[in-house]
Parts: C-alpha cells; structure tokens; sequence
C-alpha cells in the first residue's frame, strides 16, 4: 500500500518519521513539497521520493494531506483531478471539516479528519480521528494503523475536534509555556539554567509518569504534594489569586474557537 505525504512540513516529518520508524517501506512512501531545498532534505534524510502533488496522488492508495488550513483550498483544487474513488484521504488540517474536503473531490471519495499532535516524534503523540460521509470501517481501521505508529489513537465525533485540536493539538505547546516559565523562575533565583533546566523537565516527566501509571486524579497528585502551611500551598495560592485556571480555561476556548474559524480554509 502506497501512502503519499502532501506538504512535510512540522507534522508532515513528523508523519513521516513515525512511518519509517514503525518499518514501513521507504518505496512505499511518497512526499510532496513546494521548496526544492526542502525536497532534497527530506530524500537525504528518509531516503524518500519527493514528487508533485497530483503525481502522488495517482501513485499512493491513501493520501495524507498535512498542509496548513489557509493552503487546503488551493491543494484540494490541484489533486482534484488526480483523486479517485478507491483512495482514503486522511487530513490533518486544524479546523478543516470532512464535508468541506468532500465537496472539493469527486463525489464518494473516503475521508478521514485527524488531530494529531507533535510527541509523535518521539511515538508519544494523541491522535483523534473521525470518519467523513463515506468511511466505513475498513477505512477508519486503515487509518488508525497508520497512525498508531505515532502514538494512542482515539476515534471521536467529528463534532468534537475543535476541543480536541485546543487540548490535545495545542496542548503541547501549553506545557512548554509553562516549562518556560518554571525555568526562568529557577534562573531567576540564581539557579543555572542547565541546573533549572534539568529539574523543570525531569520534573514534567516524573509527573506525567506519576499521572499515567497511578490513575489518579490530578486534584489527588497535586494534594499529595501540599504539605499543610508549606511551600506548595503558597505557590498554589499564588496562582489561584491570579486566576491562572480561568485563563486557561479561556485560552483553550480561544484555540477552540479560532479551529471553527478555519472550518472553510479562508481564515
Ligand atoms: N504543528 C502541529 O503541532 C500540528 C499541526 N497540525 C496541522 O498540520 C498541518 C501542517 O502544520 P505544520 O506542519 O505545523 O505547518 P508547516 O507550515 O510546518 O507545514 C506545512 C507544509 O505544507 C507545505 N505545503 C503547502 N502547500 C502545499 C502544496 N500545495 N503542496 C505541497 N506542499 C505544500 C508547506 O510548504 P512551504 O514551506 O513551501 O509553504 C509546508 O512545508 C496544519 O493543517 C495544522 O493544522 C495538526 C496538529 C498539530
Ligand atoms: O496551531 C495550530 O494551528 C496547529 C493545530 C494544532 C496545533 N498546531
């Protein structure tokens, strides 16, 4: 089975790492990209063949499209004519919805929306996916082997992954926010930063561990560290005073909102 590759940029690599990681055959693969430089990176690192969009297309048996929203209009437009009723189209697009993709391809073509995530370069990624009008089963499974090479994969409604693109899909670059932040606050109480650095992350992994492996519930992890009158309970007040959880609330609503404004590709 051919698997083709529209724009590896970020994710596109990212796609494409896991895929060769997990053994897929490198012929198998086929990628597109618009900068010559790029191109010829991506050959002398995977040893992949880099083509033009519709050539792909006509190659590959399952088309994963990872370009940005804004340029989803213009790549539906120069496959079109490539794109026949056997293929599985898989895209990535933040916002872009499965009706949109189909009424820009021939009438029948299988579609499948994805959110992925970028731990999938290290096969820790969360990918959601939901089924378009004419996926059956046998297309949402095809998918999903694809895609567990990358990390859990988790079917949804397709009603849901606006929320899901603002916790799961953003979701990495909020933790490296904060990441940032503790950092710099261990720097700036005379820590050096290699030290801060250090601690911050094996911290974040530590917990993460802790989260995934106990079960518990976060409120559980974060009391079992508040030793009554401590340091945590001061930290914690801190935080709850600058209402540090509402603006997260608000803020994932603001990537909620702004993938429903990408739904058309015009945003
Ligand atoms: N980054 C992330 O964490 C996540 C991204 N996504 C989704 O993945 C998609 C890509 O995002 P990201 O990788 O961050 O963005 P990038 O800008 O890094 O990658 C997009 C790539 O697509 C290429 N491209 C654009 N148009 C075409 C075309 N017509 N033919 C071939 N290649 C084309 C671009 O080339 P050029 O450089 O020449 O413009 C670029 O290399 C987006 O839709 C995003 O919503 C989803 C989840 C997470
Ligand atoms: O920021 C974005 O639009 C993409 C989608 C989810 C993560 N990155």
């Amino acid at each position: 089975m051919t698997v083709a590759i529209l724009g590896a940029g970020v994710m596109g690599e990212a796609l494409l790492s896991g895929l060769v990681r997990a053994g897929r055959r490198v012929d198998e693969l086929l990628v597109t990209e618009r900068r010559a430089e790029r191109a010829q990176e991506l050959t002398d690192r995977y040893g992949v063949d880099v083509v033009d969009s519709p050539a792909a297309v006509k190659r590959a048996d399952t088309v994963i499209i990872v370009v940005k929203p804004q340029d989803m209009g213009a790549l539906l437009t120069e496959i079109h004519d490539s794109v026949r009723p056997g293929h599985l189209v898989v895209s990535l697009a933040a916002g872009i919805t499965t009706g949109f993709i189909e009424s820009q391809l021939p009438e029948g073509v299988a579609v499948v929306r994805v959110m992925p995530n970028t731990p999938a370069l290290v096969d820790e990624g969360m990918v959601a996916i939901a089924p378009g009008t004419h996926c059956d089963e046998r297309h949402l499974t095809e998918a999903e082997d694809l895609l567990r090479s990358t990390g859990k994969v988790l079917r949804v409604p397709e009603k849901q992954l606006d929320a899901v693109t603002a916790i799961s899909g953003s979701g990495p670059a909020y933790v490296f926010y904060v990441v940032e932040a503790m950092i710099e606050a261990g720097v700036h109480m005379g820590l050096p930063r290699a030290t801060a650095t250090e601690l911050v992350v094996q911290t974040l992994v530590g917990s993460a561990k802790l989260l995934r492996e106990t079960g518990e519930h976060p409120t559980v992890l974060r009391e079992g560290v508040t030793s009554p009158g401590g340091t945590t309970a001061a930290a914690i007040r801190l935080l709850e005073d600058g209402k540090v959880r509402a603006d997260f609330l608000a803020a994932i609503e603001a990537a909620r909102d702004r993938s429903r404004a990408l739904s058309s590709g015009n945003a």
